[in-house]
């Protein structure tokens, strides 16, 4: 009997011995790939089990095994695809897409790092701006692929003459920028000369054809004086006028002001102003925009600009204006005086029950100045009217720059029942976030998008992107400088709102635009 009983209670610990071994042979590998399978969905996907049990379990292992190095090696291509692709997007960002050099965008980025160098103390340089001459005949003659052709090649040529140091960018058209970094004057003169005389001697065969060309240079040394990109921008740019005013083919050198210059140019451009003012040489101009299409406000439209005319001189054009007002702190003369005539005349308009709009380009220092706001409500309070028919027209340089401030100004401008106008749309990438943060009434498309769409050079793709993206936010597109009829009709076919430029009609003095609106107003 006793024996019988320990022969059972031995039995039974034999079982349970048995069944702790089993269990303990499928739970422990069954336990690692539980732990396993949490690991590669935390993202380890080097995670492996060890390949060590027999029978089903092992199979369960390398099976696992096999799906992982799958998954790793999937996860692994597609990784370097997103890099490569991250890094074509920052390459085309930064880079002429026909040239393949950079781009404005870029070259701005890096002049604002050197000089952020020149301020601190570094070494000076020099920046050529550079404008090829007579190059429209040879888009003329043989077509914008001929064109396209001319501006590799130039880039290469300008480029054999530069060391690895310096900075060759396409700024846009047929003009490029170059920034030669730790360059003497004397050398930087040099390099200059050898630029100009490598385009006239050059040649460029199309077909049967040969096209001589040319450069014309400007040169702006960058001193401590200089204060900002924009000034070495306008800088260049204007000694590069100078060598193509001056016959073309030849270089032109700007030295930047110095504080004493400055000081005397602001005194000589506050009386100019002041005298133009009061004399009425400031000549406020309309440049009538059309509605092109019948589901579109329609009414008298006009965008204001203005010319400076000064005796024995040709007439300054306002972006001139703008330029020197900006760089001697006196840009609100502009901005208000513009104001006050939009103001005035809508008043007049709306006593005469007419509908008129006017838009009204305002400098960045209008942004930067609170006051701004003030005196817009107060010309309003003044002439009794809310701020329909007012619109405060913005570039996208300013909008990209000075965001948070045209943000607050857009909202406070809004409570006063005015529109937001922004310019130049398009033309660079921050564009569409701008539709978001400042929500605008109207977009002034960049002419780089309108200006060749009639020969098919400039893609519509973007075009027709840009529109379907603003009008599903009803916002209305403005083209602007359309010269042409056939291009108005080709815009109002792909969907442009409105239109300005002599094929919609030309710009007239202010006051002349408004009495025709009026009797244009009364007759319709
Ligand atoms: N082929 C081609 N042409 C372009 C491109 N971008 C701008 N253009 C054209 O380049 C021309 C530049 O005009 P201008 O600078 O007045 O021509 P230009 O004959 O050099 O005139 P000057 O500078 O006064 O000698 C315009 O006709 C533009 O349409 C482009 O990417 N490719």
């Amino acid at each position: 009997m006793l024996q019988g009983f320990i022969a059972i209670l031995l039995g039974l610990g034999l079982m349970g011995a048995l069944a702790i071994a089993m269990a303990d042979h499928l739970a422990l590998p069954l336990q690692r790939l539980a732990e396993a399978v949490r690991n590669m969905s935390a993202g380890n996907f080097d995670t492996r089990v060890p390949a060590i049990s027999s029978g089903e379990m092992r199979v369960l292992e390398d099976g696992f095994n096999d799906m992982a190095g799958h998954i790793e090696e999937a996860h692994r291509s597609m990784q370097s695809r997103i890099e490569e692709a991250t890094a074509q997007l920052v390459f085309q960002a930064r880079h002429d897409a026909l040239t393949g050099l950079v781009n404005r965008r870029e070259f701005e980025l890096r002049l604002d790092k050197a000089l952020d160098t020149v301020h601190a103390g570094g070494d000076e340089f020099s920046v050529l701006y550079i404008d090829l001459d007579r190059f429209k005949a040879v888009n003329d003659a043989c077509g914008h692929l001929a064109g396209d052709e001319l501006l590799r090649q130039i880039s290469l040529l300008f480029q054999g003459r530069l060391r690895e140091e310096d900075t060759l960018a396409r700024l846009g058209g047929d003009e490029f920028g170059i920034m030669l970094a730790n360059c003497s004057l004397t050398k930087a003169r040099q390099v200059a000369e050898d630029l100009c005389a490598l385009s006239a001697e050059y040649r460029f065969v199309w077909q049967d054809k040969i096209f001589a060309i040319g450069a014309s240079i400007g040169l702006a040394p960058v001193t401590r004086d200089v204060r900002d990109v924009q000034e070495i921008f306008a800088l260049s740019d204007a000694a590069c006028l100078q060598a193509k005013e001056l016959g073309r083919n030849q270089v032109c050198e700007l030295a930047p002001a110095t504080q004493t210059d400055r000081r005397r140019d602001r005194g000589n451009w506050a009386s100019r102003l002041a005298s133009a003012l009061s004399e009425g040489r400031l000549i406020v101009e309309a440049i009538p925009i059309r509605a092109l299409h019948a589901g579109v406000p329609g009414g008298q439209i006009a965008e204001l600009s203005a010319r400076l005319n000064e005796p024995g001189q040709a007439p300054i054009a306002l972006s001139a204006l703008i330029d020197a007002a900006e760089r001697y702190d006196m840009a609100s003369v502009f901005d208000h005086h513009f104001l006050e005539t939009a103001i005035r005349s809508l008043a007049r308009a709306t006593r005469q029950q007419m509908g008129m709009r006017c838009m009204v380009p305002l400098s960045r220092a209008a942004i930067a100045n609170s006051k701004t706001g003030d005196f817009i409500a107060s010309q309003l309070e003044e002439h009794g009217i809310e701020g329909q028919g007012l619109c405060l027209m913005f570039s996208e340089d300013i909008s990209t720059h000075q965001t948070s401030q045209l943000i607050e100004f857009s909202r406070r401008m809004r409570e006063l029942g005015c529109q937001i106008a922004l310019t130049e749309f398009g033309g660079g990438v921050s564009s569409f976030t701008q539709l978001r943060t400042l929500a605008p009434s109207y977009v002034r498309l960049s002419l780089s998008l309108t200006r060749d769409i009639g020969d098919g050079v400039t893609s519509t793709a973007l075009l027709r992107a840009i529109l379907e993206i603003t009008a599903e936010q009803d916002i209305y597109s403005i083209a602007e400088d359309v010269d042409d009829t056939p291009l108005l009709e080709h815009l109002r076919k792909l969907g442009i709102a409105y239109a300005h430029g002599k094929a919609v009609a030309p710009r007239e003095p202010f006051d002349a635009w408004f009495e025709g609106a009026v009797m244009r107003g009364s007759r319709g």
